[in-house]
């Protein structure tokens, strides 16, 4: 019998191709691994790698491609008293009850750690603060349990530009008193903060204020005639160097929970207790 009941390897094949994936009990109450949320690919991939390695928590992805992995280094043991087998000698009962939690590790876009946490499809996440603030949008289920992992600094920035009626622009108060924003003729604000942005922009006491967004390349809006300021991330500041706006969040790696999986699966405040220790440690 195996004290690992939670993973099963469906074959799949199609004319072209065959391939596996690995599929667990789908329902949040039904499985006993702990689902940890990794970026699979982008700035900070390497770097959580890196960084899990160093706490030896190291990932083990039999291949590349794999969005599935392990860190096997960390083992939850628990008993599961809900599966009481009548048919069953107690012994095997016991066998049964006595189960090992495996951290499975699930490759994914940052944006989709938080969505998942949220729906509870992951217990844990390691994303960027900004990502958590910005599509988690205040959600009381998401905990940061880390936060300061000590990569992927960045801040979300204001980038004012230096030239025409800016040009003697240095600082949000001043932007918000020009009298150049009326109704009619709002500051035009592009940003990939959707969330983030326009609420800075309210708490500023901007008020007339229009927005648009973008997926990228946001400092050519304002050579394009499409935005008037920036709101976006800057690490090195060579991207963006006008940053007379202010600072909307600083940003680095973080370790987020959903405060439902932590407080309704013990093996899961286990693991990520086990977690921060080995964090800690390092
Ligand atoms: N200069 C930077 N620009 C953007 N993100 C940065 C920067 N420095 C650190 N980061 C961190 O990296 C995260 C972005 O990581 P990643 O590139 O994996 O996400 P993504 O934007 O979803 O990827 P993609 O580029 O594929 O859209 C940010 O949320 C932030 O926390
Ligand atoms: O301060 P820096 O080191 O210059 O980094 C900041 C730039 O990096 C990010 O863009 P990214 O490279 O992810 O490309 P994008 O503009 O297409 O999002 C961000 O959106 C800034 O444009």
């Amino acid at each position: 019998m195996s004290l690992f009941p939670t993973a099963r390897s469906v074959p799949m094949s199609s004319s072209s191709s065959r391939f596996q994936i690995t599929c667990s009990a789908a329902s949040w109450s039904e499985r006993n691994e702990i689902r940890l949320g990794l970026p699979g690919k982008g700035r900070i991939d390497g770097d959580t790698r890196n960084f899990l390695n160093n706490c030896e928590l190291p990932v083990k992805q039999d291949n590349p491609r794999q969005y599935v992995a392990q860190i096997p280094q960390v083992h939850i043991s628990f008993i599961q008293t809900h599966s009481f087998d009548r048919s069953l000698s107690s012994i095997n009962n016991f066998l049964m009850q006595l189960l090992v939690a495996v951290i499975e590790v699930c490759f994914q876009r940052p944006t989709d750690i938080v969505r998942r946490l949220l729906s509870g499809d992951l217990d844990l996440g390691i994303v960027g603060l900004d990502t958590v603030c910005e599509f988690g949008q205040g959600n009381e289920d998401l905990i940061i349990v880390h936060d300061a992992l000590g990569y992927g600094e960045c801040r979300s920035s204001l980038a004012i530009p230096n030239c025409g009626i800016f040009e003697n622009i240095n600082s949000l108060d001043e932007l918000a008193q020009m009298p150049q924003w009326t109704k009619e003729k709002p500051l035009r604000f592009i940003t990939g903060f959707t969330y983030l942005g326009p609420k800075f922009m309210k708490e500023n006491g901007l008020n007339h204020v229009s927005f648009s967004t973008a997926d990228g390349a946001l400092e050519a809006a304002p050579a394009m005639g499409i935005a008037d300021v920036i709101l976006d991330l800057v690490s090195t500041g060579r991207t963006l160097k006008e940053n007379k706006g202010g600072i909307v969040l600083r940003s680095q790696a973080v370790l987020v929970a959903s405060k439902r999986s932590l407080l309704g699966r013990k093996n899961s405040l286990d693991a990520t207790r086990e977690i921060l220790e080995r964090l800690d440690a390092n």
